[in-house]
């Protein structure tokens, strides 16, 4: 049976300090996005953009009150839509394929895709995003979307941030590099798996990928990979909102989304649910880092070279 991904437009950039990263999905779209998930042998369904309120019509009075995020009730909104379009996708036996925007559109993408079934997730991103309210340096909720998912600190009361399927035993955070004080501290004493660039340097990506992929699909039924584009090097990426160097280079990013498509395949937990993020237009040039998430995406989708 043919496969049929669903795009998922989410362009907001209420998460990040920066704008443009709202017009990710234009970007992505325009690199060729369905053409290249087509050419992997699925169906492309597009579901459009969810309506995300213009930033210049941002209520003054929204910016959150010290010590907690901003933007925390657009992200709810934005995040609700998401999650009910992503659940609805999954219902359909279709995968969704969600793009961002800033990273906070994982809330919605992992409260949808864990709404009836036990998951796992892959965080492919240079940075944790383990950051509450309570240790956020910048109050970016994109620094936050994983607590939020697991419900930690100050997303333990938030229902509308968790998903219901995901322990963080089966959280794996691959490349990182950047890390707050504060993260770094709840990020150890957490039941997530961490693999740092450290990790990559010293064993292989691939081997690093296994074990990533071991520790999401175990005891699940399906799991989310989560590619935001500050995994890679900021010279194959420069199109980014928080670029840090050291990434992941063109190969390794490649060979990582093969063997997402490999596990998926083996049939034991399948790929539910995937998304692309943090793709800036304004910041990127020729469009090259959307052209990337497309082509990193085909590979996750199982395009091979030969
Ligand atoms: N998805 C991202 N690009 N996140 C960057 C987070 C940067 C920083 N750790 C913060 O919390 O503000
Ligand atoms: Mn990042
Ligand atoms: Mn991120």
């Amino acid at each position: 049976m043919t496969r049929t991904v669903r795009i998922i437009g989410a362009p907001t950039d209420y998460g990040a300090n920066r704008r443009g990263v709202d017009m990710g999905p234009s970007a992505i779209r325009y690199a060729g996005l369905a053409d290249a998930v087509e050419r992997t042998g699925a169906n492309a369904a597009d579901a459009g953009d969810l309506f995300v309120a213009r930033a210049e019509e941002r209520d003054p009075d929204a910016e959150a009150p010290a010590g907690d995020a901003k933007f925390l009730r657009e992200v709810e909104e934005v995040s609700e839509r998401l999650a009910e379009e992503v659940a609805e996708t999954v219902a359909d036996g279709e995968l969704p394929l969600a793009l961002g925007g800033d990273h906070s559109i994982a809330i919605g993408t992992l409260a949808g895709t864990g709404r009836d079934a036990e998951i796992g997730a892959v965080w492919f991103d240079a940075h944790g995003d383990f950051n509450t309210p309570e240790t956020s340096p910048s109050g970016n909720v994109h620094g936050m979307p994983l607590a939020a998912a697991l419900g930690r600190g100050a997303f333990a009361d938030r229902e509308w941030a968790q998903s219901e399927g995901l322990r963080e035993e089966n959280v794996a955070i691959v490349g990182l590099r950047s890390v707050d004080g504060a993260e770094r501290e709840a990020l150890r004493e957490s039941a997530v798996t961490v693999y740092t660039m450290s990790d990559i340097d010293a064993r292989g990506l691939t081997p690093v990928v296994e074990d990533a992929l071991d520790v999401a699909t175990d005891g699940v039924e399906g799991f989310h990979v989560s590619l935001d584009l500050d995994w890679l090097d900021p010279g194959e990426a420069p199109g980014v909102g928080t670029p840090i160097r050291g990434g992941v280079s063109y190969r390794e990013a490649h060979a990582a989304m093969e063997r997402v498509a490999a596990r998926d395949a083996a049939g034991d937990a399948v790929l539910r649910s995937m998304e692309l993020v943090e793709v800036n237009p304004i910041l990127d040039e020729h469009n090259e880092t959307a052209e990337l998430a497309t082509e990193l995406a085909a590979s996750a989708l199982g395009k091979r070279i030969l």
